[in-house]
C-alpha cells in the first residue's frame, strides 16, 4: 500500500530511532533475526532488558576497531566481540570508544565469534554508520523477528532490501534556488538539492553564467564546521573555500558544491573524537581508523549527480585530491584540468597536510 513506508523511509526510521537509543529489528529471508542498539546511545536500563531477554549478545565493531582492540575479525570486514556475562555500560562503550584506550588498559583479551552468519551484524553497522554514530553495535539474536518488532513497537528492516539501499547514492531533487549576491561576485546563486533518502540537503553556488557547453571551474567541497565556519588552523578548508569562491568571482563563471559531509562523511561529533584522538598523537588517517571508520567515508558520487543536473559535463577542477577526479570521471563528469588549491598552510595543519599527501594520495 502507497500509505505505509517504503524501504527508504524504513531505513531513514531505523537511522533516527538508533540516534534516540530505540532498538531496531533485522531480519533476513532465512528467518533469522536480530534486535541492535547503537553502543554509542544505549543506556544502561535497555542493556538491561535486552539481557533479560535470555541470549547472550554480541558487540559488533568494524575489523579496523578490531585490529586496534587485538580482537580477531573472523567475518572480514568486521568482528563479533562476545559480551562477558558481567560486562557492564562501560565495558560496552568502552570498546567502542577509544577515547580512554590509552588510559584504561581494555578487559581482556576479547573473544570473538567466529561460527555463523554476520548479515546482520553488517548491516547494523552500516545502519549505525550512516546515522553518523561510532561504528559499534550491540546485536541479540531472535527467535520471532516479526512477532518481536510488531509486540514492541519497533522498526524492522529486512536484510535483502536494505543493503542494496545503504549502497546505493540517493537521488537529489533541486528544491529552490535563489540570488545572492556575494563578496567575491554579485552575480552569486544558490541551489538547494534534497536527497530522497532523508539525508542532508546539499548545496551548489553559482557564480555568473557559467556556459554549459564548455568545463566550468568547479571546486567539490566537503563542510568542514571548525575550518570554514570558526577559523580553525587545524586543517585548510577556510582558506581553501574562501580561495575557489575568489577565483570564481575573479574568472566571472563557477560553480562550488558544499556538500554536507562533515569531518570525511563521519560527521563532526566522531570528528572531534579523530581530533581527540590526534592530541594523544595519532594522525588524521590512524584516528579515523582507531574509531572504526574507514580514512575517507565520503560518497563522492553526490558531487556528479549534482553537476549533471545542473546541466555540467565537464569541469576544470580546483582540488589536489586525485580521488576526487577519478570519481567524477567514473561518473560521467569529464575533467579537463585539474587545478591545484594549495592555500592556507600554517605550524598547525603542517603534518595534517602532510599526511593527507603520504597516506591519502594528495597531490602537493
Ligand atoms: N575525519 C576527519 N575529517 C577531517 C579532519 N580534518 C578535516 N576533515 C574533513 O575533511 C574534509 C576536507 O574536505 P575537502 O577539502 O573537500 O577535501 P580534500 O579531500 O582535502 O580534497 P581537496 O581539498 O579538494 O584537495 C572536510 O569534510 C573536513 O571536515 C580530520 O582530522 N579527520
Ligand atoms: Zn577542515
Amino acid at each position: 500500500m502507497s500509505l505505509s513506508p517504503d524501504i527508504t523511509e524504513i531505513i531513514a526510521r531505523a537511522r533516527s530511532d538508533l540516534r534516540m537509543g530505540v532498538p531496531v529489528v533485522l531480519c533476513a529471508a532465512d528467518g533469522s533475526a536480530a534486535l541492535v542498539m547503537a553502543a554509542e546511545t544505549l543506556d544502561g536500563q535497555r542493556l538491561a532488558d535486552l539481557r533479560a531477554l535470555g541470549q547472550s549478545p554480541v558487540l559488533a565493531i568494524t575489523a579496523r576497531r578490531a585490529a586496534t582492540l587485538k580482537a580477531r575479525a573472523y567475518d572480514g570486514d568486521l568482528a563479533r566481540v562476545l559480551l562477558p556475562p558481567d560486562a557492564r555500560l562501560s565495558w560496552v562503550l568502552a570498546v567502542a570508544d577509544p577515547a580512554d584506550d590509552l588510559k584504561t588498559p581494555m578487559k581482556g583479551p576479547l573473544q570473538t565469534q567466529r561460527d555463523g552468519d554476520a548479515g546482520l551484524h553488517r548491516l547494523a553497522l552500516n545502519l549505525v554508520k550512516s546515522a553518523r554514530l561510532l561504528p559499534a553495535a550491540v546485536v541479540l539474536t531472535l527467535t520471532d523477528g516479526e512477532q518481536f518488532a510488531a509486540r514492541h513497537g519497533l522498526t524492522r528492516v529486512t536484510l535483502d532490501q536494505a543493503t542494496p539501499q545503504l549502497l546505493r547514492t540517493s537521488p537529489l531533487h533541486p528544491v529552490v534556488s535563489a540570488r545572492l549576491p556575494l563578496e567575491v561576485s554579485e552575480a552569486g546563486r544558490l541551489h538547494i538539492f534534497r536527497p530522497e533518502d532523508g539525508g542532508e540537503e546539499h548545496y551548489a553556488i553559482e557564480i555568473g553564467q557559467p556556459d554549459r557547453a564548455v568545463p566550468v571551474l568547479a571546486r567539490l567541497h566537503s563542510a568542514c564546521f571548525t575550518g570554514d565556519l570558526m577559523g580553525s588552523l587545524k586543517c585548510d578548508c577556510g582558506p581553501q573555500l574562501r580561495g575557489a569562491l575568489l577565483q570564481m568571482g575573479t574568472e566571472g563563471a563557477g560553480v562550488l558544491l558544499y556538500l554536507n559531509q562533515e569531518g570525511r562523511g563521519i560527521g563532526l561529533a566522531n570528528k572531534m573524537r579523530a581530533y581527540s584522538l590526534q592530541d594523544q598523537g595519532f594522525d588524521t588517517v590512524e584516528a579515523n581508523h582507531r574509531l572504526g571508520f574507514e580514512d575517507d567515508e565520503r560518497d563522492f558520487r553526490i558531487g556528479a549527480r549534482i553537476l549533471s543536473l545542473m546541466g555540467f559535463s565537464s569541469v576544470r577542477l580546483l582540488t589536489n585530491n586525485p580521488a576526487k577526479i577519478t570519481m567524477m570521471e567514473d561518473n560521467h563528469i569529464k575533467v579537463v584540468e585539474r587545478v591545484p588549491l594549495k592555500l592556507g598552510e600554517n605550524a598547525h595543519n603542517h603534518a595534517y597536510l602532510a599526511t593527507k599527501a603520504s597516506k591519502s594520495g594528495h597531490l602537493l
